[in-house]
């Protein structure tokens, strides 16, 4: 058994003209445990509604989820959420930092839904990924680098066994893309956690041993009418 098993998952989407748009139709998918998975795709193709529905921050219309055998997207969205903490980090395309909060407070704050606020856990995390000096910086006084990198502080702090990442390199600057990738497989291999990673950049799939083709998973793609 997989760490993960999507089977059969479809989504639609009704766009604002009414039009009921197929976004994804993935007969099958596994993760194996403290696996890497690449996947390539172009802007636009699905990949964040993918990782959402993966994440259980959407459902899909049809289809399973399952994780470790037992089926999370038929859970409610409390137990969900509370799988979601305990198992899974996820490092979004546009970081979703907390503007208020320090880089240590945003680390621990997701700590609280999962196992509880691990202090020492999350400085040394921070402090591993060379933050030291920013425990105490809102995201407005980091650079947009410093800021990816409490993002990844983050998607480990609850020690997941997945972590899903959505153009993790995709707002940095060309030279400190890759170094961010090379952090994040490092955290995911210490720490025995699974890792997918979606990306439209050839720089980011190439790091990769093997990449996957969007296409390949999700026959909506190949439906798709071009406009
Ligand atoms: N809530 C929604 N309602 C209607 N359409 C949506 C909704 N969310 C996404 N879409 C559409 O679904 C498609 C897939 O969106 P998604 O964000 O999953 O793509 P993506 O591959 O992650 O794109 P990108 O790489 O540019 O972020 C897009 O055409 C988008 O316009």
């Amino acid at each position: 058994m997989a760490l993960l098993e999507l089977r059969g998952i479809k989504k639609s989407y009704k766009s604002p003209d009414g039009q009921i748009q197929e976004i994804l139709d993935v007969p099958a998918f596994d993760v194996e445990a403290a696996s890497e998975v690449a996947i390539a795709g172009t802007s636009g193709c699905g990949k964040t509604t993918f990782l959402n529905i993966i994440a259980g921050l959407l459902t899909p219309d049809a289809g399973q989820v399952r994780f470790e055998g037992q089926v999370v997207s038929d859970l409610g969205e409390a137990k969900r959420d509370a799988w979601r903490a305990k198992n899974l980090g996820y490092v979004f395309q546009t970081f979703q930092l907390l503007g208020g909060y320090t880089a240590l407070e945003n680390v621990l704050l997701g700590m609280t839904f999962g196992p509880g606020a691990d202090r020492d856990f999350a400085a040394a995390l921070l402090t591993q990924l060379g933050l030291g000096d920013r425990l105490r910086h809102r995201p407005s006084q980091m650079s947009i680098g410093q800021q990816q990198r409490v993002a990844l502080a983050r998607a480990l702090a609850n020690r997941p066994k997945i972590v899903l990442a959505d153009e993790p390199t995709g707002n940095l600057d060309p030279r400190f893309a890759l170094e961010a990738l090379e952090m994040l497989r490092g955290l995911c291999r210490e720490h025995g956690a699974a890792l997918v990673c979606v990306s439209h950049d050839p720089r980011v799939l190439e790091a990769f041993d093997k990449s996957l083709d969007f296409r390949d998973l999700n026959l909506a793609m190949a439906r798709e009418v071009p406009s």
